[in-house]
C-alpha cells in the first residue's frame, strides 16, 4: 500500500454519500433519543453525574459519599461498625503536616475512613444522553478492507467542507496509509440508498439498528479473537472455575468518534454518521448538527470543579494543574497524501511493545525529533492489524496535553510498512522509576496524577476505555509533562453494557472485576489502574505484582481484604468468585501507606489516602470517576501540586534501546512472554 496521491476524489459521488451521511446521522440521531436502551443511560449518568450527593454503600459495607461534589466540610464520621472485610486493621493516627484544616471524618471507602471534601463549585456536570455507537445487530463484520475504504470515505468528505467554529476535532492528521480507495462508485452511493430506506423499515421493527457504512470502526468481534488471546498468558482464575464457556459476541462498538480540540474533553461531539469536516484551509471540524449533543461544559474542565480554598490557594492551583491548552490547529492537506517513511532518519529504536517497535527519528525537512511507531504486521495474515487501527484511529482523532500527539501516518516501501509519527517523549514512567533512587513525593505524584487524571477524564469523557494503564505507557518529558500513549487495547465503550473481552490490561493493573471474569465493564477498570499507579509512584514498587491472575486476586485481597457481597454486591455472582483464595478480613492498605513513617518508607496523608481507597474500591459501581478524583481534596491540600517546571528530570532514556533493559529488571510474566514471543525478532532494516 503506497501512499495514494487521490487529487482528484471531490466527485459528486462523495458529495451525494456526504449528504446522505449527514441524513443517516439525522436520522441515527433521532433513533438514538427514541431507543436507546435507557438503563444505561441511568447507569451512565448515575456514573459520571450521579454522584450527586447520593450516599451510598461503600464496597465494604459502609456508605461513602461518592459525589463529585465536594461533601459538607464536616461530616459526621462513618458508622463506627466493628470491622469488616476490606476494613484497616490498623491506621496510623498522624496526620501528615501541613494539611488543611479539613480532615473532618467522612463514611468510609473499602473500609477507610475518608476526609471530608471542601466546598467547591458544583460541577458542570455533562449530560451524555447517549453513545456514539452505531451498531451492527447482524453481526456482520466489515472487513478490513471496508473498514480501511470506510475510513479513506471519511477523510475524504473532510476535507471538503468548511470549519464549524466549536470544536476541532484533530482526526485524521494526514491521509491514512490504509486509503486503498478513495474514489466513490456509484455502486456505494445506491447501496448507501438502500441502506437508508432498509433502515427506515428496521427502525420500526427492529430496536437496535444497523448502521456501519459510516463506521470507522471495527467489530470487537475481531478483538475478542485478535487482541485478548495476545494479552493472556496465565490461567484464569474464570477459567478454572468455569471453563469452556467462552462465548463470541458481537459488540455494538462500531461507531465513529470526533473529539473537539478543547483540551480537558469538555467540548467534543462525537459523531453518529462519521463525517468530519474540513474546512479550506485543511483544518477539520465538526458540523453541529450532524452529531450527538453532548452539553458543553463552559470553561476548562481541569479548573472548572476544582474545590479551591482561598484566592490565593486557587490561584497557585491555576499554575499548577495541567493547563488546557488552546492547541494549534492542525493544518493537514488531505490531497497530499502520506509521507515516506525515508523523510525521516532513523536514530535508535526505543523500544519494543507487543504491537509495535518505536524509534527515535530526525525528521529530514524540519530536523524535529519524533517517535515513530511500527505497525507490526508479521503475525498478521488477514491484513492491516485491527488493533492498530484503533490505535491510528483513536489517537488521530483526540488532541489533549495528556494524551501523546500522533502528527501523522507515514509510510514505507510496502504495504506492511506502516508508522505513526508521535511527538517523542524522552521517558516512560516505569523506565523513569527504575532509575530513581527515592519514590516521587506526595506532591510530584499529584502533579503527576492530576495530569494523568485529566487525560483518563477526556477519555472517559469521549467513550473511550484505554484498557492498559500502566507505567509504561505513560509517557514523560522533560518538561514535566505526562502522556498516556498505547492506544492498542482501548476501544468505544457504550450504551448498554455489552460483554466484552476481559482479557485486557496488563497483570499488575488489572481490575479485580476483570479478573473475575465480568464480560461486563466500563470506566472503572481504568480508574482501578489508576490506583495501582498513584500507590507505584508514591512507594516505586508496583503494588499488586502477581504473576497469575489467581495470584494476582491473592495480592489484592492480602492487601484490601477478601470482598463479599456485603461490600461488593454481585462478587458471588462473578464467573471467578467461587475459587479459593486467601481469606483476609480487613484492609490493610494503610499499612503500607502510612501517614508518617520512620523509616523512610512511602507516607500518605488522610486525604491521599482517602483517594487511593477510592480508586482501589472493589465495587466497580462505587470506585470514584476520573472526573470525581479530579475534584478531590487531596490535590487541595499542602503540599500542593509540584509545578510541571520543577518535576525531576533524568537522562533521555529513550535515546537508548530499552527492551532488554526492561526484560532484566522486570518480573511482569506477561512482558517477560512477549519478549520470548519476540526474539526472533532482530534488526534488520532501516525501519526493521
Ligand atoms: N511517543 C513516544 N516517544 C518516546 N517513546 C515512546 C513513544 N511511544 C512509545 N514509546 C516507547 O515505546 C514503548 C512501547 O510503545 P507502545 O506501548 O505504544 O507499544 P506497544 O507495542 O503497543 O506496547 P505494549 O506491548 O505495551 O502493548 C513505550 O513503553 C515507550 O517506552
Amino acid at each position: 500500500m503506497a501512499a495514494g496521491r487521490h487529487g482528484g476524489y471531490r466527485s459528486y459521488g462523495v458529495v451525494r454519500e456526504r449528504e446522505l451521511d449527514l441524513e443517516a446521522s439525522r436520522r441515527s440521531k433521532e433513533y438514538h433519543h427514541r431507543h436507546r436502551h435507557p438503563s444505561h443511560h441511568r447507569d451512565s449518568e448515575r456514573r459520571r453525574d450521579g454522584d450527586r450527593g447520593r450516599d451510598r454503600e461503600l464496597s465494604n459495607g459502609y456508605s461513602h459519599r461518592r459525589s463529585p461534589h465536594p461533601p459538607p466540610r464536616s461530616r459526621p464520621s462513618g458508622r463506627a461498625e466493628d470491622r469488616e472485610p476490606g476494613e484497616v486493621s490498623s491506621g496510623s493516627g498522624s496526620e501528615e503536616s501541613g494539611g488543611r484544616l479539613v480532615k473532618a471524618r467522612e463514611p468510609r471507602v473499602n473500609g477507610v475512613a475518608g476526609v471530608s471534601r471542601e466546598g467547591g463549585a458544583p460541577s458542570p456536570s455533562k449530560k451524555r444522553k447517549h453513545s456514539p455507537l452505531i451498531w451492527d445487530r447482524n453481526g456482520s463484520m466489515p472487513q478490513v478492507q471496508d473498514v480501511v475504504r470506510n475510513i479513506t470515505e471519511v477523510d475524504t468528505v473532510a476535507a471538503e467542507l468548511p470549519l464549524a467554529d466549536v470544536s476541532t476535532p484533530s482526526m485524521a492528521g494526514g491521509r491514512s496509509p490504509m486509503d486503498l480507495d478513495v474514489s466513490v462508485d456509484s455502486q456505494k452511493v445506491e447501496r448507501l440508498q438502500e441502506h437508508e430506506q432498509t433502515r427506515i423499515m428496521e427502525e420500526e421493527e427492529y430496536p437496535t439498528m444497523i448502521n456501519i457504512l459510516t463506521s470507522r470502526w471495527v467489530d470487537a468481534h475481531d478483538e475478542e479473537e485478535e487482541v485478548a488471546p495476545k494479552k493472556k498468558k496465565t490461567v484464569s482464575p474464570v477459567d478454572s472455575v468455569k471453563r469452556g464457556s467462552t462465548k463470541k459476541v458481537t459488540s455494538p462498538e462500531l461507531g465513529e468518534l470526533l473529539v473537539g480540540k478543547n483540551s480537558g474533553g469538555s467540548s467534543s461531539r462525537l459523531s453518529d454518521s462519521g463525517v468530519v469536516r474540513g474546512s479550506a484551509n485543511g483544518d477539520l471540524e465538526v458540523d453541529r448538527d450532524d452529531y450527538m449533543d453532548l452539553e458543553k461544559e463552559t470553561g476548562d474542565s481541569s479548573s472548572s470543579g476544582r474545590m479551591l480554598d482561598t484566592d490565593s490557594e486557587s490561584d497557585a492551583r491555576r499554575s499548577r494543574t495541567p493547563e488546557p491548552t488552546q492547541s494549534s490547529r492542525r493544518c493537514i492537506n488531505m490531497l497530499q497524501g502520506c509521507r515516506s517513511v525515508d523523510e525521516f532518519q532513523r536514530l535508535n529504536k526505543i523500544n519494543e511493545g507487543t504491537y509495535g517497535v518505536v524509534f527515535r527519528v530526525r525528521d529530514k525537512k524540519t530536523g524535529e525529533i519524533v517517535a515513530l511507531k511500527k505497525v507490526k504486521m508479521e503475525k498478521e495474515r488477514e491484513g492491516f492489524p485491527l488493533t492498530s487501527l484503533r490505535e491510528i484511529n483513536i489517537l488521530l482523532s483526540f488532541h489533549h496535553p495528556s494524551i501523546v500527539d500522533v502528527k501523522e501516518v507515514v509510510v514505507g516501501s510496502s504495504v506492511n510498512d506502516t508508522f505513526m509519527v508521535m511527538e517523542y517523549m524522552e521517558h516512560d514512567l516505569k523506565g523513569a522509576m527504575e532509575t530513581m533512587k527515592q519514590p516521587y513525593r506526595q506532591s510530584e505524584v499529584k502533579c503527576l496524577m492530576l495530569q494523568l487524571l485529566e487525560g483518563v477524564k477526556y477519555l472517559h469523557d469521549n467513550w473511550v476505555l484505554h484498557r492498559d494503564l500502566k507505567t509504561s505507557n505513560l509517557l514523560l518529558n522533560n518538561r514535566g509533562e505526562l502522556k498516556i500513549c498505547d492506544f492498542g487495547l482501548s476501544r468505544q465503550y457504550g450504551s448498554p453494557l455489552k460483554p466484552y473481552t476481559q482479557l485486557v490490561v496488563t497483570l499488575w493493573y488489572r481490575a479485580p472485576e476483570l479478573l473475575l471474569g465480568a464480560k461486563e465493564y466500563s470506566t472503572a477498570i481504568d480508574m482501578w489502574s489508576l490506583g495501582c499507579i498513584m500507590a507505584e509512584l508514591l512507594s516505586k514498587e508496583p503494588l499488586f505484582n502477581g504473576k497469575t491472575e489467581i495470584d494476582q486476586l491473592n495480592k489484592i485481597f492480602r492487601i484490601l481484604g477478601t470482598p463479599n457481597e456485603q461490600i461488593w454486591p454481585g462478587y458471588s455472582k462473578l464467573p471467578g468468585a467461587s475459587a479459593k483464595f486467601v481469606k483476609q478480613q480487613y484492609n490493610r492498605l494503610r499499612n503500607k501507606f502510612p501517614a508518617a513513617s520512620f523509616t523512610g518508607g512511602p507516607i500518605l496523608s488522610e486525604a491521599g489516602f482517602d483517594l487511593l481507597n477510592r480508586l482501589l474500591t472493589y465495587d466497580p459501581e462505587k470506585r470514584i470517576s476520573a472526573d470525581a478524583a479530579l475534584k478531590h481534596e487531596w490535590f487541595c491540600e499542602i503540599p500542593l501540586p509540584t509545578s510541571k517546571d520543577f518535576m525531576p528530570t533524568f537522562p533521555a532514556l529513550n535515546e537508548q534501546d530499552r527492551c532488554m533493559k526492561k526484560y532484566m529488571k522486570s518480573p511482569d510474566p506477561l512482558e517477560e512472554q512477549r519478549m520470548k514471543e519476540q526474539g526472533s525478532i532482530g534488526d534488520r532494516g532501516l525501519f526493521d
